[in-house]
This record gives structure tokens, sequence and C-alpha cells, in this order.
């Protein structure tokens, strides 16, 4: 894998849900020891350090969207950084925080991409929007949100809507989705690999099935993954955990046939929550993730 320059950007937020200390997600990737991993692949490294997040005020209520305001400026924000990121040439890698940080990240490197794949890694869709919620926590709406669907404060981010197109994405690893979400990938035709898909036809050929599918017409491809992705027993330390899925072994698989592919433009890493965690195990996940993602190899 060619070196790259590498922008590291941390979003301690946890307003787009109910549990605590996802906002520590940061700290313990980088405490895992993320900066020094991808320097010693060759890459150059930049920590842009963490967007300030407003508190939680629980006064503010927002009927079907919780903490709505906090959550439309900390996504603004990360989008001007992750603008800033890309202008000063290196690759946005965005550590979160809740999983509702994708719209901001979406915004930003789509400023410049109008055609952007994305794969989403995730137990859910996260395609609900303020009608569909059953919870309201906006984490569970981010890939509605940058398809142009849901509440308008949320899809304007940037200043253009939507972000991309249906054609664009793939869903890898559901297992849990909602009756509104449902109804919507059919609706769109969103290419979908649940853990069904996965266990039927193996990861290799579901990445490489996944590759060709969002390289098509596209000009650039974007990463999110959510640690719920994966099983619980590999990566406990997530608030909404999903039995049954992913394995470590098949996602190294997966971030190892990415770097090969090399059609990564932009990667997030969400919803690493130490609180829940085992002794930084989620946290140690996802830097491992990283290393394999960004070229590291046994030999
Ligand atoms: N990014 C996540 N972990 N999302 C979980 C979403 C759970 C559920 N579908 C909801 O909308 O509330
Ligand atoms: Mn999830
Ligand atoms: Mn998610």
């Amino acid at each position: 894998m060619q070196h790259l320059k590498i922008g590291v950007i941390g979003v301690p937020m946890d307003l787009g849900q109910n549990r605590r200390g996802v906002d520590m997600g940061p700290s313990a990737i980088r405490y895992a020891g993320l900066i020094s991993r991808l320097e010693a692949l060759g890459h150059e490294v930049k920590d842009f350090g963490d967007i300030t997040i407003e508190r939680r005020t629980e006064e503010e209520f927002s009927p079907g969207l919780k903490n709505l305001s906090q959550v439309i400026k900390a996504n603004d924000l990360l989008r001007m950084q992750v603008e800033a990121i890309e202008e000063e040439g290196y690759y946005p890698l965005v550590l979160g925080g809740d999983h509702s940080i994708a719209i901001g990240t979406l915004a930003g490197v789509t400023k410049e991409r109008k055609n952007l794949g994305v794969i989403w890694y995730d137990a859910h869709g996260d395609l609900n929007t303020g009608e569909t919620s059953p919870s309201g926590n906006i984490h569970g709406m981010p890939l509605a949100v940058s398809l142009g669907f849901g509440d308008e404060s949320l899809t304007s981010i940037g200043g253009f809507a939507p972000k991309i197109k249906p054609e664009h994405i793939v869903i890898i690893g559901a297992r849990s989705l909602d009756e509104g979400e449902k109804e919507l990938i059919q609706e769109k035709g969103i290419k979908i690999f649940t853990m069904h898909e996965i266990d039927r036809i193996g990861m290799t050929r579901v990445m490489e099935e996944a590759i060709e599918y969002v390289k098509k017409n596209t000009d650039g491809v974007h990463l999110s993954l959510d640690l719920d992705g994966l099983d619980p027993n590999d990566a406990p330390g997530v608030g909404t955990p999903v039995l049954g899925g992913i394995s470590y072994r098949e996602s190294h698989l997966a971030m190892e046939m990415l770097a090969e592919a090399g059609i990564l433009t932009s990667t997030e890493f969400v919803e690493v929550n130490p609180i829940l965690d085992e002794r930084n195990k989620t946290a140690e996940v996802a830097v491992a993730l990283m290393g394999s993602l960004f070229g590291e190899k046994l030999l």
C-alpha cells in the first residue's frame, strides 16, 4: 500500500444516543496505540485533536430527535474540520463518538465528491428518520440523513442535500432493522449483505462483490465502521450490541481486502464505548482493524 498522509480527528460525542461513555471513544482508541501503529506502516499521521462538543443539557426537548441542536452543531463543526483536513492533503480518519457523527463526516467528504461510494459496516441500517425511529436517537439515522431523508435541519448540514445516492451504498453485517428501515431499503433498492449473506456466501465473496459495487460510477469511497457490526464477544464495548455478528477474523479479512483494493478515500470508526468495554478490548480491536485497513501484513 502506498504511504498516505492521514489526518486523525476525534469526535467525543455521545448525544446521538442514551448510553454515556461513547464520548470517551476517541481517547480510548488513541490510548490503544492508533497513531504509532499507523506511523509504523510508513504513513505520515497528523492528529488534528478533538472537536468541541456541547454539554448534554436535557432541557431541550425535540420530539423524535434527541439533543437535536447540539448534534447539528457538532456535525457542522466536524464537516468543517473534515473539509480542512482534505484541503491540507490528508486522508480523513474520524474517531467516534456515536454514529450520528457520520452526518458531519459525509457532509465534509462530499463537498468535492458528488458520487461518493459508502460502505456501511454495522449491525444496524441507521436508516431511521424522526418518524420511523423507535428511540429518537440520532445515531440510528445518519445514513437516512445523508440520503436526504429526515429533518431538514440535519439533511441541510453543509448547505446541500442529498450527500449520497442509494445506488452507491452497501450495508454489511446488518441483523437488526426497524420496519421503516426495511421499507426504505426495499423502496430505494439499497444493496445489503445481512448476516445471512455473510454466512451463506462467506466474507470473501461479500467483500469482492461489495468492492465492485461501490467502485461503480463513484468518485471516492468512504468506510463507516460501527464496532457493533462485529459480534459482541469480539467487540463488547458498544451501546447497542446485537448477537450473531461479524467475527474479528472476518473483519480483518474485510479490512485487508479493502486495503488491497485501494479504493477508500476516507474512514470513520464509531461507537467505541470504554465504560461498557472490557479492559479497552474494543478500542484495541478497532486499532488492530485500522492496522489492516492501512496496510499491515504479517509477512
Ligand atoms: N449507530 C447505531 N448503533 N445505531 C443503532 C440504532 C438502533 C435503532 N435502530 C434505533 O434507531 O434506535
Ligand atoms: Mn450499529
Ligand atoms: Mn451505526
